[in-house]
């Protein structure tokens, strides 16, 4: 076998069209018509080209065979397949071609019926079922597999090119190899959505054979959507990829720079940390930690309790809000140096507020996160767990545990139930001190929890520390912890208990005459 050489170009003679997306097609066909191209086709997109003024074989006519079972039969057909797959390079398959009375074909254009699009929209399994392309996967693998021979066309907006290499002698082995691949990566992706569709998993990744709930295929494609300008440091090269299923990935950005990798991780961390809480919430992050939670009537109230956590921290923060930003938050936004701002939604103006500072990255991203698990990668290999939410039992105050003292009122409750949702934002060790509805102090990242409680109380100051509401994303091993925050004169804590010396740190509390909750439910974030 003699090797094309990279940059010999093979002329288009015969092209083989079948597309369920027909935009695009009369210019496409026109112009192949034009370059003198032999075309067939399949039904409705043979029927489109003949509308269109241009001379088409159906396929039906080539295999003598007609389409039928409702189109599940079209192109399977050698006479179809030996056109696409005969190697031209090989005397012998030209002529075994020419024995057979077969046509080789130069170029082949398909897109595939819309299997994700049908499940999205709520079909019922029988119609999903039939939206599963058979042909069409067969002709584009086969024509990407035959790259030497034919070039393989899967996307409209490749039609432009298509017309450019004809006018230029057709596409050269590169070019045909590139086309290969994208045509590989169109029917990879296609077949992991079928697959993942059949295995009907909570996690929507691929099938569980056993009852963990957890795929034993990890079956998921994620496009490039922009390369960044680096990662978390500018040495790295990094890009965002998406998944199809919307999300902070497919944020729309109103205003501002680029997204960098780090202002993604961060808004990601926000969106988590504002979508815990049912009142209007904003949440004001650097370094994936909070510097400030807030809830309020509204979202200006809750931005400016959120900033009064840690004004200093909050210069250069990333925002997140679970509501609409009302212009009047759009007026204290601007006045303060911010990254990013991410919002369900704009009220009037609020865009036009905000993007008088030039360089705020504004962001419209509806709805919760709401990804049903997480992946992390480690070296080799990748770790998947479900995502961590709030949890009916532990996380609801009605089910916790009074471990000591006296027990709160609904209104003092209500403020300790902040403290322990707000915490879950927090990377571990994790210790929030919360009042009225907001972070005052923040303990974060330290490998042991008593560093964790000193710098929540450091940060607070004495004045907000006492009788603020504290949280602890994890139990407290030993009473030292505590006893920082009964020192600094906290009213009421709450932590998961379940460590072995939960009596003597129940014990601390119960001498300081302070409240104790119990959740059984634990938030580490790392
Ligand atoms: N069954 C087959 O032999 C077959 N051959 C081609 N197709 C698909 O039929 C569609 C085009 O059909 P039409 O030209 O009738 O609109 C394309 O999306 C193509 O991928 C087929 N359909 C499904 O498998």
């Amino acid at each position: 076998m003699t090797a094309t050489a990279e940059g010999t170009k093979r002329p288009i003679r015969r092209a083989l069209v079948s597309v369920y997306d027909k935009s695009g097609l009369e210019e496409l066909a026109q112009g192949l018509h034009a370059a003198g191209v032999q075309l067939v086709s399949t039904g409705s997109t043979a029927a489109k080209i003949a509308a269109a003024g241009v001379p088409v074989t159906k396929v039906e006519e080539l295999t003598g065979f007609p389409e039928c079972l409702d189109g599940r039969v079209k192109t399977l057909h050698p006479r179809v397949h030996a056109g696409i797959l005969a190697d031209r390079r090989l005397p012998d398959h030209e002529k075994q071609l020419a024995d057979l009375g077969v046509e080789p074909f130069d170029l082949v254009i398909v897109n595939l019926y819309p299997f994700r699009e049908t499940v999205a929209s709520g079909a019922t399994p029988d119609a999903c079922v039939e939206q599963i392309d058979i042909g069409g996967p067969s002709m584009v693998r086969a024509a990407a597999k035959n790259h030497p021979s034919v070039a393989v066309v899967v996307n409209p907006a490749r039609y432009d090119d298509v017309l450019r290499a004809l006018a230029d002698g057709g596409f050269d082995l590169v070019a045909r190899k590139r086309l290969a691949a994208e045509a590989f990566q169109h029917t990879a992706a296609y077949d992991v959505a079928v697959a993942s569709w059949f295995a009907d998993s909570a996690t929507g990744y691929g099938a569980a054979d056993d009852d963990s709930g957890l795929p034993d295929f990890l079956g998921t494609t994620y496009e490039r959507k922009n390369v960044l300008r680096y990662g978390e440091n500018p040495h790295q090269g990094a890009a965002l990829y998406v998944n199809g299923r919307g999300g902070l990935a497919e944020a729309e950005q109103l205003h501002g720079k680029e997204m960098s990798y780090n202002n993604y991780t961060d808004t990601d961390a926000a969106r988590r940390a504002a979508y815990d809480h049912t009142e209007p919430c904003v949440a004001i992050i650097k370094h994936a930690n909070p510097c400030g939670i807030a809830v309020g009537l509204d979202v200006a109230e809750a931005h400016r309790k959120a900033h009064a956590c840690d004004p200093v921290s909050a210069y250069g923060g990333v925002i997140a809000v679970n509501r609409p930003v009302s212009a009047a938050m759009a007026e204290q936004v601007a006045e303060i140096f911010t990254e990013v701002i991410v919002a369900p939604d704009y009220e009037d103006g609020a865009v036009e507020i905000l993007s008088r500072k030039k360089n705020i990255r504004v962001l419209r991203a509806p709805g919760a996160p709401a990804d049903p698990v997480e992946v992390k990668t480690v070296d080799g290999g990748a770790l998947l767990q479900a995502t961590d939410r709030l949890q009916a039992g532990g996380d609801d105050p009605a089910n916790w545990t009074l471990a000591t003292g006296e027990a709160l009122s609904a209104v003092e409750l209500a403020e300790l139930a902040f403290a322990w949702k707000a915490c879950r934002a927090v990377k571990s060790n994790a210790i929030l001190l919360a009042k009225d509805g907001a972070s005052v102090g923040v303990g974060m990242g330290q490998v042991n929890r008593v560093d964790s409680c000193k710098l929540a109380v450091q940060r607070a100051g004495e004045e907000r520390a006492r009788g603020a509401y504290a949280a602890s994303d994890a139990f407290f091993p030993f009473p030292d912890g505590p006893e920082i925050l009964i020192a600094a004169g906290v009213k009421a804590i709450v932590q998961p208990g379940g460590s072995i010396r939960d009596e003597q740190v129940v014990e601390a509390a119960e001498q300081a005459g302070v409240t104790m909750y119990l959740t059984g439910t634990r938030h580490f974030f790392h």
